[in-house]
């Protein structure tokens, strides 16, 4: 976009004023902030954490080492791990005001709003609260990181009231989460797969939530307050709610019927969810491992009726409308076989996508410029004011 002033005017600095470009609706291919965190190619559908090809670092780079990767710049040797883990298991412990509201909380609000509120509180229990540093930082970072799983764990034992399992020191973050949401120790490979997920979701440019973080950070504003709005932007089903509106879609179809169906629904005009990206223009890299980790927990599960119809769905959707599943298609029927509760789909996205959000503040912060775009005025001009008593 041409830099302009919203007047009209010179910028200052003898530099000429530039007529406004149209706006893009949606910002699209709008260049918003420079990162080095991820990178996407839309064309050849391809994804990089740091330079690492998403396909190299999934099943392959866990979870705890990919967030290592994008919060402090580089794939761990086992010593940093280590030291990493630590921390992350040293940051798992809630704060009073946690500890006190998550009843209550777990009771009146949907999973989603309640993370949104519990991140809120987490965010006043923090020891680094009143600082932006990059060492505070850093350390929030790890923080948010560990507690995300523990908070959607928390708020599911309270409203079930399900007493919830020991954090096991041997698991991973995956095969605790996977421990304390289902009640049983996971399989090696349910682990895995999970462990796999969490590395898929875990940062992808600029996407919607993380622009809301960063907005948020540009105004020198705390690492707690942009998670907020990043979380309160995840929950849209045009983003990450789109994972749990998927397996609703699913559960409301009759498995003989697929096609038809969505035919019908496109026919109508209504979206599929899980299907079209703005900047995939072909197969969503993360839905390739997705489809495949489905189909094997399709198979293991010994009722693959969803996996068929997901496939059926996405041939259908290709052929009518030429879109390709998201990340957020094969992402419902995985969490699906491993046992998570359908309205827990998103804040599974949350518990992975905190490690490229506080990436993506703390990069923010390195280098900021308070991030404030223009408006086109599209409104009434020359309006003449008159007393209440006149209008
Ligand atoms: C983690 C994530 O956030 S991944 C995305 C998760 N969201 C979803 O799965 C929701 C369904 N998908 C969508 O709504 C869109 O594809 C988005 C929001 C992902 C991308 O949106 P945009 O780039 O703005 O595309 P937009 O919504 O303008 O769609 C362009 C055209 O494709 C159509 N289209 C896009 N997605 C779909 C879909 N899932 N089903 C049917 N039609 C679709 C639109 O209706 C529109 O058609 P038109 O030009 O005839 O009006
Ligand atoms: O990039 C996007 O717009 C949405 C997405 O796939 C993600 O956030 O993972």
């Amino acid at each position: 976009m041409k830099q302009t002033s919203s007047d009209g005017g010179d910028l200052g600095g003898g530099t000429p004023r530039e007529v406004a470009d149209k706006p893009t609706k949606g910002l699209a291919d709008v260049v918003a902030a420079s990162t080095a965190l991820s990178d996407i190619d839309g064309k050849a559908g391809r994804l990089f954490y740091r330079g690492y090809d998403i396909h190299d670092l999934a099943g392959r780079t866990t979870f705890e080492e990919t967030a290592h990767l994008l919060q402090r710049g580089s794939l761990p040797s086992r010593a940093r791990l280590a030291d990493y883990g630590a921390e992350l298991a040293r940051g798992r412990t809630l704060g009073t005001l946690v500890e006190r509201d998550i009843p209550e909380i777990a009771e009146r609000q949907a999973p989603m709003e309640a993370l949104r509120t519990l991140v809120s509180l987490a965010g006043a229990d923090d020891p680094d609260k009143d600082s932006n540093a990059p060492e505070a930082n850093l350390r929030k970072a790890a923080r948010l990181t560990a507690q995300q799983p523990i908070l959607v764990a928390r708020y599911h034992a309270a409203r079930t009231g399900a007493t919830l399992p020991e954090i096991d020191p041997e698991l991973s973050i995956a095969g605790n989460f996977l421990l304390q949401i289902t009640g049983r120790r996971p399989e090696r490979r349910a682990a895995e797969i999970f462990d796999t997920c969490l590395v898929l979701h875990a940062d992808h440019t600029m996407n919607a939530s993380t622009f809301a973080a960063r907005v948020c950070a540009a105004t020198l504003s705390d690492m707690h307050s942009a998670i907020v709005a990043a979380i309160g932007t995840l929950k849209g089903p045009l983003h990450g709610g789109a994972n749990e509106q998927v397996m609703r879609t699913l559960e409301g179809l009759d498995p003989r019927g697929v096609a038809q169906a969505v035919r019908d629904r496109l026919a109508a005009g209504e979206k599929i969810m899980g299907f079209g990206h703005r900047v995939y223009k072909t197969e969503d890299p993360r839905a390739t491992h997705l489809r495949r980790m489905s189909e094997e927990l399709a198979e293991a599960s010994g009722d693959d009726t969803y996996y068929r119809m997901s496939r059926e769905m996405e041939e259908v959707v290709l052929a009518e409308k030429h879109l390709y599943p998201n990340v957020d298609f094969y992402a419902a029927t995985v969490y699906h076989y491993l046992g998570i509760p359908t309205d827990l789909f998103t804040p599974v996205f949350s518990v992975s996508r905190m490690s490229g959000w506080t990436a993506h503040v703390i990069e923010q912060h390195a280098d900021n410029r308070l991030i404030r775009p223009d408006s086109e005025y599209i409104g009434e001009r020359d309006q003449k004011w008159a007393p209440i008593g006149e209008r």
